[in-house]
Order: C-alpha cells, then structure tokens, then sequence
C-alpha cells in the first residue's frame, strides 16, 4: 500500500474529486458522496482532511469494508509530524450541552420513560435530538403511535390472588424476564460513546432481548462482545444488502457464536435516507426472495415492518417464524395506521385463516407505559419492542440509564397485571380491553388563522354598539 502525502491529499478537496483519511487510511469518497445516508455535508467538511474523529462518532470501523468496494483506498496517510492539532473549539452548542449535563437529574429520580425523555431533549446536540426524535412528513403517525394506546381502555378483574406476579415469557423460544425486547435503532453512538454495547449490557443485566441494527454504530463484533452471559439472546436485524453473499457471511459468521436471532425486514425507508441507501440495499427485495433466505439459514425469520393483515397472512404462508407489526416508530411513510390499531384485524385475519398458532406476533411503536405492553398483550401480541426510549435513557444515564428504563417498564407492567386480575401473560386475555374506540380518529383542522385573527369577529346584531 502507498503511502500518500498530507499535502497530496489536501488537494483532493472537491465534491467531485474528494478524498478523506479515516484510521489513517486515504479513501476516495468521490462516487460514494452523493450515496452518503448520512447527506454530503457531514463528509465534505473533512475533504482532503482527516475525518476519524467524526467517523468515529457515528460508525464502526469496519463499516467501511462492509459497505465500500476495496479499491476506493488509495494508501495509508502519511503520519501527520508536524505537531500542528486543530486547536478543540467549544462551540455554543457544545457549550449549551455541557451545561445541560451539569444539571442533569439524578438517574433514581427518574419515574417513567417520559422523564428520559425530557432529559435527553436537553442533553443531547440538536442534530442528535433531530435524528431520534424525528419522525416521517407531519410526523402524525409517529405521534398516532402512542396516542392510539389511549383509546383503549381497560377492564379489570378483581377477586384475584394477584400475590405473585410472573412476567416471565419465552420469545422464538428463547426466555426472556418480560415481554419486551430492545429493537434495532441506528447510530447508538450519537447517544452515548458506548453505543450499542451499552444496549447490550443493560439488556443482558436485566434478561431482555436486543434487536441489533444493521446500521449500528459499533462493529457487530463489538456488540457481541458487550454480551453479560455467553447465553444472552441478541437478535440482529437485517437490512438486505444488494450483494447477497454478504448476508451468507454473516450467517456463516454468527450463527453459532453470536445473535441468536436473524431477523429479515422489508426496505426501511426512513426520511431522506432512503434515496440514498439505495445504493447499499436491496429494493428488488419481495416475498419469493424468501425461499433463498431460508435456504441459507435455519435461524428463524421474522418479517419486521408488517403493516396490513394482508401481508401478515402472506408472511405466516410463507413460513416466517414471526412478525413485527411496525411503522418503524413513524420514520417512513406518514399516515401508516399505529401497529396497536391494526394488531386486532391482524389477528382475526391469521385466526380466520387458522394461521395464528404458527407464527409469532410482535409490535412496536409508541410503547410508553406497563399498561401500553398489557394492550398489546391482551389484543394478541406475544411480545414488544421500544425504539426511541432506550435511546433516550442511553443519552444521559448510558447502560445504567437503560437497566433503570427497563426496571421502570417491569414495575410499570407489575403494577398493571396486579391491578388487572392477571398473575401470569396467560390469563391476559382480549375481554379484558374495551377496543370500542380504537378505530376512531381526530382529525385536527388546520388553523384557519386569516379567519381567527385577521378579520373582526361577527357579533349577533344585538350587541352591535349603538352610534
Ligand atoms: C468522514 C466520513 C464520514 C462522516 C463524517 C460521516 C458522518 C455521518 C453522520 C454525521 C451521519 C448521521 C447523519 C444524521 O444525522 O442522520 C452518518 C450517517 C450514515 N453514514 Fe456516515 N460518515 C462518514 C462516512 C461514512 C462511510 C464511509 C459510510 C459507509 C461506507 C457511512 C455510512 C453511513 C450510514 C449507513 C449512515 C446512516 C445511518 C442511518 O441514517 O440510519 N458513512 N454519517
Ligand atoms: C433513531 C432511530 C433509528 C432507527 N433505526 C432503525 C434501523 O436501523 N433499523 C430498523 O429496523 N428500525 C430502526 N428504527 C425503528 C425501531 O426499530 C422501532 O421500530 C421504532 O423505533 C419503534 O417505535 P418507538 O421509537 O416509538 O418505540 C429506528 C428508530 C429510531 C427512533
């Protein structure tokens, strides 16, 4: 490998002539600029310059050999001697954080996922902010997922010996303390330097399973890593990769040793993103493709993103081990229906076709509260995911903050079942939601305010004043 000059490299400044060090190594970032997911000015600022650190905020190392073809490496970097740093400027931003972190609340005053949520808001640069917060357009369906859980409400039972709760459940056969998994979200490390290990580490000290997302900040290895028992379920989801043999690389890589689970999901068209991930995934992706998949792995498949009860049927047909009813926490399309909304006529449909007891259902999506996992339980969900919320805990508190969360959840969920009449997941039944509302939408007009402000108010002719 070459070595390349400082100086040769600083002229290769240019959108379309556009080199970056990375770890020491000179890339040619020229082709893949207009491909960047992340956009092209968070690359262009280190055009003919070292970019590590940044990189290093958001992405694995080998993201890089996973995603660009070998030959965009020119050479190794000629090692920078001259003693010159770029003097580290404290930005108002940065300033602004710093403080925000300082009077951050104690992580035992914490009581619900709310409260992280707040905190984050505060702590966190407002890109990061942005990038979890944000959802698709009007951000409707986003806000629709929670919502919906407020329509439903509950019917408990009492005359119960409740003085044992047991939330204990198995997800594709693997145990877990609750119905609750952590699900895949991209970039950890815009939350915390740890990451996705951080994930790992809570989800492991309090026995849940971890979605890991193909886009993760840390390397998989990493991840696996971070594991507190050799036993730990991870499950790892996949976005598809325009060149397949990828996929059977990892398979072969992790089937043994690593995530348990392999996890298959439709075309994630999040934000602006998706434009851009074209280049990487694989939108020819359809169902036959799922035979191949099969082929390659005995692992069980779990379509995530189902969003209709005709796909939900297509699925258990064609033999996946579960679903996730999903609208990718309101990041794709906006207006997709909440997944607690179409989880009831999802499960009439598989129930119509005798299709229910083949396939495992899962939902996520604006799960805040206990009572939130109880709903979905009760409509007949076998478990949930969370997004945004461990995200939101990782950014001030890191693995602890997560353990906490999910502590919170379970106390959440303890206090809910015991309040319900139901001792075990399996005396959770539908009777016990009243879903009569579920259905019915809001729809808030927009503000006419040329009407409401503009113009003078009519008056009944009574009350006009008398010149
Ligand atoms: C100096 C080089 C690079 C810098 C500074 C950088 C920085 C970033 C930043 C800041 C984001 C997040 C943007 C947001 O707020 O949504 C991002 C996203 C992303 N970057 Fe990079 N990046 C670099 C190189 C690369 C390379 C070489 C690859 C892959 C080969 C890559 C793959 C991605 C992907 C897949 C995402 C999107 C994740 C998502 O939106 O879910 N980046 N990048
Ligand atoms: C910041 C962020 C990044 C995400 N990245 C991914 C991803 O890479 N892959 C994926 O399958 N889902 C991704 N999701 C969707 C989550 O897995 C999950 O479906 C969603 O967040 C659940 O909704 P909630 O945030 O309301 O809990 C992401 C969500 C967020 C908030």
């Amino acid at each position: 490998m070459r070595t390349v000059s400082l100086q040769e490299i600083a002229q290769h400044n240019k959108k379309d002539d556009l080199w970056v060090i990375i770890h020491g190594k000179v890339y040619d970032l020229t082709k893949f600029l207009p491909e960047h997911p992340g956009g092209q000015k968070v690359v262009l600022k280190f055009a003919g310059k070292d970019g590590t650190k940044t990189f290093d905020r958001f992405h694995p190392a080998d993201i890089i050999q996973r995603y660009l073809s070998p030959d965009v490496c020119i050479g190794e970097a000629e090692v920078n001697n001259s003693g010159e740093q770029e003097p580290e400027v404290e930005t108002e931003e940065d300033k602004r954080v710093r403080l925000a972190r300082e009077k951050m609340p104690r992580l035992d005053e914490m009581y619900n996922t709310f409260d992280f949520e707040s905190v984050a808001r505060n702590i966190l640069k407002a890109d990061s902010w942005a990038y979890f917060n944000g959802g698709a357009n009007d951000e409707i369906s986003m806000r629709e997922n929670h919502n919906a859980f407020h329509r439903i409400w509950l019917r408990p039972r009492v005359m119960v010996d409740v003085s044992k709760i047991d939330m204990t459940t198995t997800m594709l056969g693997d145990k877990a303390s609750m119905p609750l998994y952590i699900s895949a979200t991209a970039l950890g490390k815009m939350a915390h330097p740890d990451g996705e290990k951080a994930l790992a580490v809570a989800a492991g000290k309090r026995g849940v399973i971890q979605m890991i997302p193909t886009l993760a900040s840390c390397s998989i290895d990493e991840i696996v890593g971070a594991r507190v028992h050799a036993d730990q379920t991870q499950w790892f989801q996949l976005y598809v990769h325009k060149d397949r043999r990828r996929e059977k690389d990892l398979r072969q890589k992790y089937v043994h040793e690593g995530p348990n689970e392999f996890q298959d999901e439709e075309i994630n068209r999040e934000g602006g993103a998706a434009t851009a991930m074209s280049g990487i995934i694989d939108n020819t992706l359809n169902w036959n493709d799922l035979a191949w998949f099969k082929s390659i792995t005995k692992l069980p498949i779990v379509l995530k993103g189902i969003q209709t009860k005709e796909d939900a049927v297509l699925a258990a047909r064609y033999g996946c081990a579960g679903i996730v009813i999903s609208n990718h926490g309101g990041r794709q399309l906006d207006f997709a229906p909440s997944p607690i909304e179409i989880l009831p006529e999802i499960m009439s449909a598989l129930k119509q076709e005798k299709l229910e007891n083949i396939m495992e259902i899962y939902i996520d999506g604006g799960i805040r509260r206990g009572s939130d996992i109880f709903k979905a339980l009760a409509l007949g969900a076998k478990g949930v995911g969370i997004g945004r919320p461990t995200l939101y805990a990782m950014s001030g508190y890191g693995a602890k903050g997560v353990q906490r969360l999910l502590e919170l959840y379970q106390n959440e969920l303890e206090m809910c079942m015991r309040l319900m009449g139901t001792p075990t997941l399996a005396d959770i039944k539908p009777e016990m939601v009243d879903i009569r509302n579920l259905k019915d939408h809001f729809v808030a007009n927009p503000t006419d305010y040329l009407a409401n402000l503009s113009y003078e108010k009519m008056v009944p002719r009574g009350n006009l004043s008398k010149l």
